[in-house]
């Protein structure tokens, strides 16, 4: 895919405040629908005023973060909200592998928004659109599984391979990812999955963007003004069935020498981009623990203040990829993914979120996620990888992190 920009010369961008329009998901009227919310608050929007899409490179995210200076520079704004998400704004989702073209930023005509009990609409350009639901989703049908570039037992091979360089002294984590592949009987309306994800995953995002759905629990970087946080994640267990042995399991993992090193090498890693960022930067000085209705996770939470007026795609340039989803060092984890995985990631394990023309934002690591592809959708589930990870475990960790999404397609 070549750099391509697709917008009129000046975007005329309106944003009003709104009645409290309640659940953002049912607002959304047509299946390509673009959304990032959490605990029912976020963004939705609808229609494409513009859109922007970047070849790979490792400059992607700042080549998007001139793009948008210029188009919402150039734009007639009026926003007496003035919010974070406010204005004009831009959803994306950027591929994994710089080598990988996938990347895409998409403007909407229509953004609902609703935060901290105030809520707006922001439209650009003045064709009629109306709140009301234009097309009814219908949830997924006849679904068929298969699997994706690799079976199980090729995908667990390809763990004990990673197990084996890691032992050699090549690397010290890499994070491998396989997918799964399903066919419906009808194209598949995102919206039906953002509302089994959201009412399932409150506390996570759920995002839809050109296509790839999820629920991320994984936020790589929230810009807030001059704030920042970021929720750095690696190191897994799944829940147990009994409240005791749900107790023992997040015991264990908390204790977990292998999972404390897998989680140490991401959350140093981003501390380590941040620092230079920031002032004031706050690193916990062990890590907690997350609780997901089907997962525990060890959880970095870090905040800090920039110190120079920088866009949260500035910021998300400096921190992707992190070892939560490559490995450690990055280039050589890149390298062994390319050569085990035996597939494109897309956008899969990509940053994935939204930025506005003050720079603001919030993007997560697109995870628990599915792309889709009209009738067919491609899932894809990944783990960290140390010198004591075994391949069963590995692949028992892959498919519970797989259950979101397949809960997402058939409930
Ligand atoms: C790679 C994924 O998740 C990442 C890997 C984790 C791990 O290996 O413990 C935990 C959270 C995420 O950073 C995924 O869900 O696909």
């Amino acid at each position: 895919m070549k750099l391509a920009v697709t917008a009129p010369d000046r975007l005329v961008v309106r944003t009003a405040p709104v009645a409290d329009p309640g659940d953002l998901v049912s607002r959304l009227p047509h299946p390509s629908a673009l959304a990032w919310i959490r605990h029912g608050e976020g963004i939705v929007g609808w229609g494409e005023a513009a859109r922007i899409t970047l070849p790979g490179g490792e400059d992607r995210f700042t080549t998007a973060a001139a793009l948008l200076r210029e188009l919402f520079g150039a734009a007639d704004i009026d926003d007496p909200v003035a919010l974070p998400g406010t204005g004009p704004v831009a959803f994306g989702g950027f591929a994994f592998d710089p080598k990988s073209p996938d990347s895409v930023l998409i403007v909407p005509r229509r953004v609902l928004g609703r935060r901290d009990g105030r809520a707006w609409l922001t439209t650009i350009g003045d064709d009629a659109d109306p709140l009301s639901l234009v097309h009814e989703p219908h949830v997924p049908t006849g679904l068929t599984w298969g699997d994706g570039a690799m079976p199980a037992h090729a995908w667990g091979d390809a763990v004990a391979t990673a197990v084996q360089r890691i032992r050699g002294g090549a690397l010290g984590k890499v994070v491998l990812a396989r997918d799964l592949t399903v066919h419906a009987d009808a194209p598949i309306d995102a919206r039906v999955l953002l509302r089994r994800l959201a009412d399932r995953f409150p506390g996570c995002y759920t995002f839809s963007c050109a296509g790839l759905v999820g629920a991320t629990p994984e936020l790589l970087i929230r810009r807030t003004g001059g704030d920042i946080e970021s929720l750095v994640l690696a190191g897994t267990t799944a829940r147990g069935d009994t409240p005791g042995a749900d107790r023992d399991r997040a015991a264990r993992l908390f204790a977990s020498a292998k999972d404390r090193e897998e989680h140490r090498y991401a959350a140093d890693m981003v501390r380590d981009a941040l620092a230079p960022l920031c002032a004031d930067l706050h690193v916990p000085a062990e890590p907690e623990l997350l609780t997901l209705p089907n997962l525990h996770h060890l959880a970095s939470p870090l905040r800090g203040r920039l110190t120079a007026d920088r866009s949260v795609l500035d910021v998300v340039a400096a921190l992707h990829p992190t070892p939560a989803v490559c490995g450690t060092p990055t280039g050589t984890a890149m390298d062994l993914i390319r050569e085990l995985e035996g597939m494109d990631r897309g956008r899969y394990a990509g940053p994935v979120g939204w930025v506005d023309a003050r720079g603001d934002g919030e993007w997560g690591i697109a995870l628990r996620c599915a792309q889709l592809d009209g009738t067919r959708a491609r899932l894809f589930a990944g783990c960290g990888i140390v010198a004591d990870s075994d391949p069963a475990a590995e692949l028992a960790e892959a498919q519970t992190k797989f259950r979101a999404m397949q809960y997402a397609l058939q409930g």
